[in-house]
């Protein structure tokens, strides 16, 4: 009879005990029994770190498990959960895990958008994986979809809403009037936020989303630097009070595609048509459109941050590097052959809404369409429109909404600074892109 020995225990090593790490624990805890008839073998917690071991934390996280040594911990397990953030020392125990055999999951895009093909060198030449779901969308599977299900297809485009909290932002100012900075201090306080808010409200964050799936779309090398990126710190009440009026809501979007100058990659505000479905993406909530040329076009949607859904993608993925461990194989290696230059974010094709006050006397109207014409930009609608928030406005003065076909950033900036000279044109209120439509 051959002896019937029980599965060896995987080591687990979780980098980070904040709004996602707990969840982490929280989960691996609760599911321990599932998670190893899933994988095989018993996944075993061996170790925490984290600033202060000394630190208040939820009950779910043994403290005894707790150590301030992350470089020691990484060698002594089999697969490294990283999510503290940043670049460093994120990276360079990610490196040392990977060296000393590990597999590693993490949540960090901001490190894999600045420098992920450093780890996925090594993790390739280890022979050890490299699995990040959580970085992209949080709970959303976007990663793997991308990476994997449409290996075989060519993808043209991937546009969506890649960051939580600028979306929960952009939500409540929308729906309950709350300022900007109010907005953010809740979202901080539902654990949306980064670390720093600022990296969600800049657009730094969905920069870094959107360079990883472009990436990964595309089988080439974008980097966080090479996103065209615009926050929403410039968006005021005023412009969404105006989208209201004209029949769209504000999302920051991220696209990236695949154009003839190469591959193109931005974040910015842009208006969608209230009928989209971007428009209806509320709160937290995150979704994804990816197009590709056997497909077709696919739509993913989900919640985009918070510690719980976020901990499910994390989870997902140490079950697929476990499974690895244990049945042998390993993940999808970086692929980047397509080696495809970075288009200029000046030639990006869009719509746009420009929003303006000017002398309310006749010929300013053929004035301004006049430099339009000029520069190749065709309009598609001009609206004078009462003033939604603040009364008519001042006497004498009209507020036109113009909105356009497509045309290149390169024209329609040119078109906006010839505009703003005009005598007749007394501000240029917003420029925002349309998208959606
Ligand atoms: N919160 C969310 O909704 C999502 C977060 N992420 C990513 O997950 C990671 C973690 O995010 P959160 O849990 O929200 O952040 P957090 O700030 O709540 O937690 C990070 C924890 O790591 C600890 N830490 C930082 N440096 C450390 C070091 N050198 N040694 C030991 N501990 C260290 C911090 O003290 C903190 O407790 C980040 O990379 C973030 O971008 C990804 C998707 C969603
Ligand atoms: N701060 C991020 C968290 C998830 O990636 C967001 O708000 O989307
Ligand atoms: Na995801």
């Amino acid at each position: 009879m051959v002896p019937v020995t029980a599965p060896t225990a995987l080591r687990v090593a979780l980098l980070g005990c904040g709004v996602v790490g707990t969840q982490v624990v929280r989960l691996l805890t609760e599911q321990s029994a599932d998670l190893a008839a899933r994988v095989g073998a018993p996944l075993e917690l061996v170790g925490v770190a984290v600033r202060d071991a000394s630190a208040p934390r939820d009950p779910a996280v043994d403290r005894a498990l707790l150590t301030e040594d992350a470089e020691g911990l990484v060698r002594r397990a089999d697969i490294v959960i990283e999510v503290m953030g940043g670049i460093e020392p994120a990276r360079s125990l990610l490196l040392s895990a990977v060296a000393a055999g590990a597999s590693v999951v993490t949540a960090n895009k901001a490190l894999l958008a600045e420098d992920g093909p450093t780890l996925y060198r090594a993790a390739d030449e280890a022979g050890v994986d490299v699995y990040y779901e959580a970085a992209v969308a949080g709970a959303i599977p976007i990663v793997r979809p991308v990476r994997e299900s449409l290996a075989g297809d060519r993808v043209r485009r991937v546009l969506g809403i890649l960051n939580g909290t600028t979306n929960y932002v952009l939500d409540q100012m929308t729906t309950n009037g709350l300022g900007l900075d109010d907005a953010v201090r809740q979202a901080q306080a539902l654990g949306y936020a980064e670390a720093d808010p600022t990296a969600d409200v800049e657009g730094f964050d969905a920069a870094a989303k959107a360079a990883i799936l472009a990436s990964l779309a595309f089988h080439t090398r974008v980097r966080i630097d090479d996103v065209s990126r615009e926050g929403i710190s410039s968006v005021t009440a005023d412009d969404v009070a105006w989208a209201a009026q004209t029949g769209h809501v504000i999302k920051l979007l991220a696209i990236c595609e695949v154009t003839d100058e190469g591959v193109s990659a931005r974040v910015h505000p842009a208006l969608v048509p209230s009928g989209h479905p971007l428009a209806t993406v509320r709160g937290a909530f995150n979704a994804v459109f990816v197009e590709a040329d056997a497909a077709g076009e696919l739509m993913f949607y989900g919640r985009g941050a918070g510690g719980a859904p976020t901990a499910s993608a994390v989870l997902g993925d140490v079950v697929s590097v476990a499974r690895h461990r244990v049945l042998g194989g390993k993940g999808p290696a970086e692929s980047h052959y397509a080696q495809l230059p970075i288009a200029s974010p000046q030639e990006a094709v869009t719509r746009y809404q420009i929003r303006l006050e000017v002398d309310d006397r006749p010929g300013v109207l053929a004035q301004v369409a006049q430099l339009f014409a000029e520069r190749g930009v065709s309009i598609e609608a001009v609206r004078q429109a009462p003033r939604p928030a603040a009364g008519d406005g001042p006497a004498g003065v009209a507020h036109l909404v113009i909105t356009t076909h497509d045309g290149t950033e390169t024209a329609l900036a040119a078109t906006v600074a010839a505009i703003e000279g005009l005598d007749a044109v007394q501000t240029v209120t917003s420029v925002l892109r349309v998208e959606g439509a």
